[in-house]
């Protein structure tokens, strides 16, 4: 499906992705960890084109992504939906309109000049809202919602755009251990039940094992891990995170309690992962 061929990005004399090179060759939930600074953002900003690559290649079904230009590069970036840590909504419009953003990509320029939505467009933004648990809270303003709320609107959005894979850049390091087990569980039962690609970059290595199928360490701008999550001994996290004998796991950890009651009601429709803690 996705291949990085000696992927490398330089700002400057800053290297922050070194000749990265891994294959996804089906639907997998994949984390990226490591220490900040490691190059986690710019591997995945590299793929739906928001920095461009200073080398290598990114193939997507055989496809060169880094050479696609104008209509063939938005079709792309809708493709591909970013999460972001700061959720990235317009704070006063209303929950409805900001999911139904993720479709102006596919309009043509007038109708996106003019945010026209069709009848279909509310009931997909509603039904993707649904899907979140939250379509209760379509008509409120956007900062009126928890940033786990936001967060799951901000997914909504990105289910929106019907994309072949969501790229989640560090979807959980705003939110309290309670909404980030939430939004975790969102990604994964997306990946599980529409079969997508979801790759998530997060601080946290209980996270990453206990949702993702698949786990990348970089370190410096360098991949120095790829493998599945029980893998990932205590010694492999020394070595990602560049930490000596005294490297203490629980300083990566987030904590997520699933035992904490409401999370099923908050949770909405949503289907615990089957990987869930
Ligand atoms: N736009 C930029 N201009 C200059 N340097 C940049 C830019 N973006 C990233 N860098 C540098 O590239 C390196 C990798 O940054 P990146 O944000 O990819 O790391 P990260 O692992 O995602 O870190 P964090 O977990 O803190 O988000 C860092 O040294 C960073 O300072």
């Amino acid at each position: 499906m996705i291949q990085f061929q000696d992927v490398t990005k330089t700002f400057g004399s800053r290297t922050a992705v070194n000749r990265a090179s891994f294959n996804i060759d089906r639907p997998q939930m994949v984390g990226i960890i490591g220490r900040s600074g490691a190059g986690k953002s710019t591997l995945l900003r590299m793929i739906n084109r928001l920095t461009p690559a200073t080398s290598g290649q990114i193939l997507f079904e055989g496809r060169d992504i880094l050479s696609l230009r104008g209509g063939m590069m938005r079709r792309w970036q809708r493709d591909c939906a970013m999460v972001f840590q700061q959720f990235n909504l317009v704070p006063r419009l209303d929950v409805v309109t900001n999911v139904m953003l993720g479709r102006l990509n596919g309009h043509g320029t007038l109708k996106s000049l003019f945010n026209v939505f069709s009848a279909d467009d509310v009931n997909s933004a509603l039904a993707a809202l649904d899907r979140l648990g939250i379509a209760q809270e379509a008509t409120k303003r956007a900062e009126e919602l928890s940033g786990g709320q936001q967060q799951r609107v901000a997914i909504a959005r990105a289910l929106m755009q019907d994309p072949h894979m969501i790229l989640a850049d560090e979807p959980i390091a705003s939110l309290d251990p309670m909404n980030a087990k939430i939004v975790m569980d969102s990604l994964r039962q997306i990946h599980e039940r529409d079969n997508k690609i979801v790759l998530c970059n997060l601080h946290t290595l209980d996270t990453a094992r206990s949702y993702c199928d698949r786990v990348i360490g970089m370190r410096d701008g360098f991949i120095v891990f790829d493998g599945k999550p029980d893998e990932l001994t205590t010694e492999a996290a020394r070595e990602i995170y560049g930490a000596d004998e005294s490297f203490n796991e629980a300083a990566t950890s987030t904590a997520i309690d699933t035992g904490q009651s409401g999370f099923k009601e908050s949770a909405g429709a949503m289907a615990p992962a089957a990987a869930a803690v």
